[in-house]
């Protein structure tokens, strides 16, 4: 008798070359940083919110850490307030602050918590005021040697997340404003989202961090070229840091220490393309720019 050839069989095989890869991860924490232009796209948002349900339905624990740079930069627009940025952040004035937190906290994360619970009851907004989860005291730019003053950035000094870890212990999908206070309470400061991924994926002991961009990864020599760096580890990135431009200072930064706190893999990976999510951790192949902690596996068994 011959087999019937089923025609879902390639779905099947896709579904069988994540098995390793969900074994291993089952149960385990992934920070992931949603921003840039993923964000002012209606379909890049709905799939992204398909994507971290997805994690969570396999076994997962994802926890979103959100920007939203373009959306801030448009409503100061509207306001007619300038956007500058030092050193790949936003100059805050105290004027700018109170329309960073309307915008993160009421717009953007309000979108995203409302594209998530689409699909269930899962996720829960805060900010990182909630339950003392981020504090910080004032942060500088340093430009050419000199320090600079932005307003009201902050520097994250305290990570507390036990609220965050309450959530995940209940289901839930905790989506996060990257808005800390300060310890005295006397007011809250602006803080660069990927710092804020990074800070809460060491916190949480995440297995991974996966900070979605408007790029594809990390361009070797940029913008000169457009050679992705698949793969490199804290002592490599931590010498490339020095040249790197705008956005993608905070971004390595990130992921630098990320990797140096505890978290497994960090990877920057692009939003642009739909499911950046999946097709990085669901393939052999990967997407994007790893970073790995000096002294990792080699690639083939941190990607099954
Ligand atoms: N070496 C590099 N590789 C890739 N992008 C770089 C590099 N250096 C600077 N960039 C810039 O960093 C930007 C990403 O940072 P950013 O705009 O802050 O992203 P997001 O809004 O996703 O946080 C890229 O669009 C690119 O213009
Ligand atoms: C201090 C600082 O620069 N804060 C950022 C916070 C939002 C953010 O980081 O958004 P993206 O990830 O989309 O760039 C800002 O005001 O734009």
């Amino acid at each position: 008798m011959s087999t019937r050839r089923h025609t879902a069989l390639p779905k099947a095989q896709i579904l069988i070359e994540a098995l390793p890869w969900l074994t291993r991860h089952h149960g385990k924490t992934v920070v992931v940083k949603f921003g840039g232009n993923a964000m002012v796209d209606e379909e890049l948002k709905a799939a992204f919110a398909q994507d971290v349900v997805f994690l969570r339905h396999a076994g997962l624990k994802p926890v979103v850490v959100h920007g939203g740079g373009p959306q801030i930069s448009a409503h100061l627009d509207r306001l007619g307030l300038v956007s500058e940025f030092k050193a790949g952040l936003r100059v805050t004035t105290d004027e700018a602050m109170d329309v960073v937190r309307m915008v993160l906290a009421g717009q953007v994360q309000r979108e995203l918590v409302g594209l998530l619970n689409r699909h269930g009851p899962l996720a829960v907004g805060m900010t990182g005021e909630d339950a003392h989860t981020l504090t910080a005291t004032k942060r500088y730019a340093h430009i050419d040697g000199e320090q600079v003053d932005i307003g009201r950035v902050g520097e994250i000094t305290e990570v507390d997340a036990g609220a965050v870890q309450a959530l995940l212990d209940d289901g839930r999908i905790p989506v996060i404003s990257s808005i800390a206070r300060s310890a005295d309470d006397g007011h809250v400061y602006n803080i660069n989202a990927d710092t804020a991924a990074a800070a809460l994926a060491a916190a949480l002991g995440a297995e991974t961090l996966m900070v979605l961009t408007d790029v594809e990864g990390l361009y070797e020599d940029w913008p000169n070229s457009d050679d992705v760096i698949s793969r490199l580890t804290a002592s490599e990135l931590e010498k490339l840091l020095p040249d790197l431009a705008s956005g993608m200072v905070p971004k390595m930064e990130g992921c630098l220490y990320a990797v140096r706190n505890g978290v497994n893999t960090a990877r920057v990976i692009d939003g642009r393309v739909q499911h950046s999510i999946l097709l990085e951790i669901f393939t052999d192949e990967g997407i994007g720019t790893m970073v790995v902690p000096d002294g990792a596996a080699p690639q083939k068994e941190e990607r099954a």
